[in-house]
Order: structure tokens, then sequence, then C-alpha cells
């Protein structure tokens, strides 16, 4: 049974320019402890999609369900008693913490919203919690402002660990931090979901990040998913315009060249999101659209198993070859990163042993 089933989920803001879709109409499912990545430009709906599997926000229609527990319609009261089950970590680790809280009462609170353990108990859990994350226990009487940002986004994943989810909704989590920060946190949350098995949710709009963590990618455009299929699929035989424009747009390290390759980037803005384009929303950035792209909007279908496509075009464009070299693409963001134990393939580490001066 998946752990997450979302169903046709429709987000809408009223604002005074009308009614804005931000998401309209996403399905998709996430099994125990696997990660699925969301990606697409700012705008498109990754959070307030993100937000209504939270339940943050309210969805206009459709579904979202936690294994047997259809949670759309619960009310707050009704909620409580299951959001232990699922946890979210947002971009700004500065922002979602309390300034005047100490790490140690942060962390705690969760557990005694739910009445779990003593009081010694859950002294004890926050540093176990402080350890998991990788930060020395007494660092706990600390205030939020006497950490790094890293620092912030590592006790901010411990918050979201302490009530040992299954599922953590993590919004652009390493996009407010150095490059060289953000190897360290996709880390920690890949050695955090090994040991704990809980699944991800994980949101960004850099292909780059999501390619390093995910075992499938959703591509969203407009409020939908275009495209969505394992990560080496999608790497592979990416079907959508929109997905290959995102590849294209990653700088990559030329493994054979030994040189950065800068690829064309994706043409124009997000279209008005109160006007959304009539037929395939993308039409109007897609080098490839032809009548019937203005025409109607396609659906959702799968081109291998596993891989949906979006696109009147789909057969035609996952048969061909992509310009962007495939693993230098990985090989770039590895390189970025540039951690010393960074586990590079092997061709990867000699073209980066080749590359440094
Ligand atoms: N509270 C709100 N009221 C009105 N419109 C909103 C609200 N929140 C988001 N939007 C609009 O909904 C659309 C989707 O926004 P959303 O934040 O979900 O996208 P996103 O892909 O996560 O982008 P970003 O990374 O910039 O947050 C955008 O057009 C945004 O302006």
């Amino acid at each position: 049974m998946s752990l997450l089933s979302v169903q046709d989920l429709h987000v809408r803001y009223r604002t005074r320019r009308g009614v804005l879709h931000a998401v309209d109409g996403v399905s998709f499912e996430l099994a125990p402890g696997e990660t699925l990545g969301l990606v697409g430009e700012s705008g498109c709906g990754k959070s307030s999609l993100g937000k209504a599997v939270m339940r943050l926000l309210e969805p206009h229609s459709g579904s979202v369900r936690l294994e047997d527990l259809d949670i759309t319609h619960l009310s707050p009261s009704e909620l409580r008693p299951h959001r232990k089950r699922f946890q979210m970590v947002f971009q700004d680790p500065g922002g979602s913490l309390d300034p005047r809280q100490r790490i140690s009462k942060l962390l705690q609170t969760p557990l005694a919203l739910h009445k779990l353990g003593t009081v010694a108990e859950r002294k004890a859990r926050v540093q176990e919690l402080m350890q998991q994350v990788g930060l020395r226990p007494d660092m706990a009487e600390r205030l939020p402002h006497e950490f790094s940002g890293g620092q912030r986004q590592r006790i901010a994943i411990a918050r979201a660990l302490a009530l040992h989810p299954q599922l953590i909704v993590c919004d652009e989590p390493v996009s407010a931090l150095d490059v060289s920060l953000q190897a360290q946190i996709l880390n920690l949350l890949a050695d955090l979901q090994r040991t704990h098995g809980m699944a991800y949710l994980f949101i960004s709009h850099d292909l780059s990040v999501v390619q390093h963590v995910a075992d499938r990618v959703a591509v969203m455009y407009l409020g939908r998913i275009v495209e969505l299929a394992s990560r080496a699929e999608i790497w592979r035989r990416p079907a959508h315009p929109y997905t290959r424009a995102l590849i294209g747009a990653i700088p990559v390290l030329d493994p054979r060249r030994v040189r950065i390759a800068d690829k064309p980037m994706l043409q124009g803005d997000l279209p008005n999101p109160f006007q959304p384009p009539a037929g395939c929303s993308f039409h109007t950035r897609c080098p490839h659209a032809v009548a019937l792209c203005r025409e109607r909007t396609p659906a959702l279908e799968e081109i291998a198993p596993g891989h949906t496509v979006a696109c009147h075009l789909r057969d035609a464009l996952a048969g061909r070859p992509e310009p962007a070299g495939q693993t230098g693409q990985v090989v770039h963001f590895m390189r970025r990163q540039a951690p010393a134990h960074a586990a590079l393939p092997a061709g990867a580490a000699a073209a980066r042993a080749a590359h440094t001066p």
C-alpha cells in the first residue's frame, strides 16, 4: 500500500485579480521510505501542493490519503493525533524557529504536545535528536541566532524527526544555504532516511538537487505534473519539452573534454497564472509546439512502465538523444559541492581530478 496517495488535488486562491488555480488536478503515490522529488520553476505550485498535502491549507477538491486514513477533510482537532505521522521542513530555517526559544525547549514542544514520555525522557530525546542531526547535545541550550544557517536547518530537521514521522515534506530545504552546505544537508537527509525509513516529498526548483536525492521525479508546470518517472528514466529519456529544457539548462561538466558546457536556458517567462494558455499550458514556450498543442490539453499517459508524460509529442521526443551529457550533470552537482567524501562515479572522479588545477 502507498504511504501517501494524492488524487486529483486542486488548490485555488481567491484574490482581487480573480481565482488562481495553483494546483490543478495533481495525482501521485509515494511508497514508504521513498523520495519523490517535485521540481519546477518558482510559481508553478510546488509549495501549495506541499502545504495541501500537509493540510496546512485547505484543498479545493481531490483527496490526500496517508495509508488508510483520508486526511482531506479532517478538522484540525481530528487531524491533531495524526500530525506526528507527517512533518515539514521549510526553506528558511531561521524563519521557522522562534528566536526566543532555546533549542531544547523547541525540540521538546512537539513531544509535550503529543504527551510523549516523561520530562526526563523528553530531555534524553533532545540529546539523541541533536546527535542524529550532527550537532553537539550541549548546544541545545542555545538560542537559534547562535547557530549558522546550516546548523539551523539541522535543528529544523531534528524538530521534524522528533515524533518519528513516516513522511517529511521538505520544501526547498537547501535553497537558502551556500552551495558548500547544500551537500551536507542532502547527505544528512539521506542518512536519516536510511536509518529511520521515512519517505520524503522533496520540493526544489533545482533539478540537479532533485536528481541527487530522489528515487522518482515529478516535473510540475503551471499547477500540473507534466512528467513523472524514476530518476534514471527522467535523465535517460526525458520526454516532455519542459523537462528537457530544465535538463538542458543545467551547466554540465563534460567528462571527456573536462570543461563546463552551458546549455541553452528555458525561453520566456511562466505565463500569467490567472490566464493560463489554452491547450497545453507549455505551448507558448515550447520549441516543438504544433496546432494540436494550442487546442487540446494533453493527458498524462504512460510511455514506459512508471513513466508518464503529458505531451502530444511525447513518443517522438522521448526517443531523441538529449544534448546534455547525462553523467556529467550529476557530476556537476557533486563537483560544485566538492565534499571530500562525496562518492563520485569512477569516470567522474577521474574527470574531476583532471580538472583540478
Ligand atoms: N496565499 C496566496 N494567495 C494568492 N496566491 C498565492 C498564494 N500563495 C501562492 N500563490 C500563487 O500561487 C502560485 C503557486 O505558488 P507556489 O508558492 O505554490 O509556487 P512554487 O512553485 O512553490 O513557487 P516558489 O518556490 O516561488 O514558492 C503562484 O502564482 C503564487 O503567486
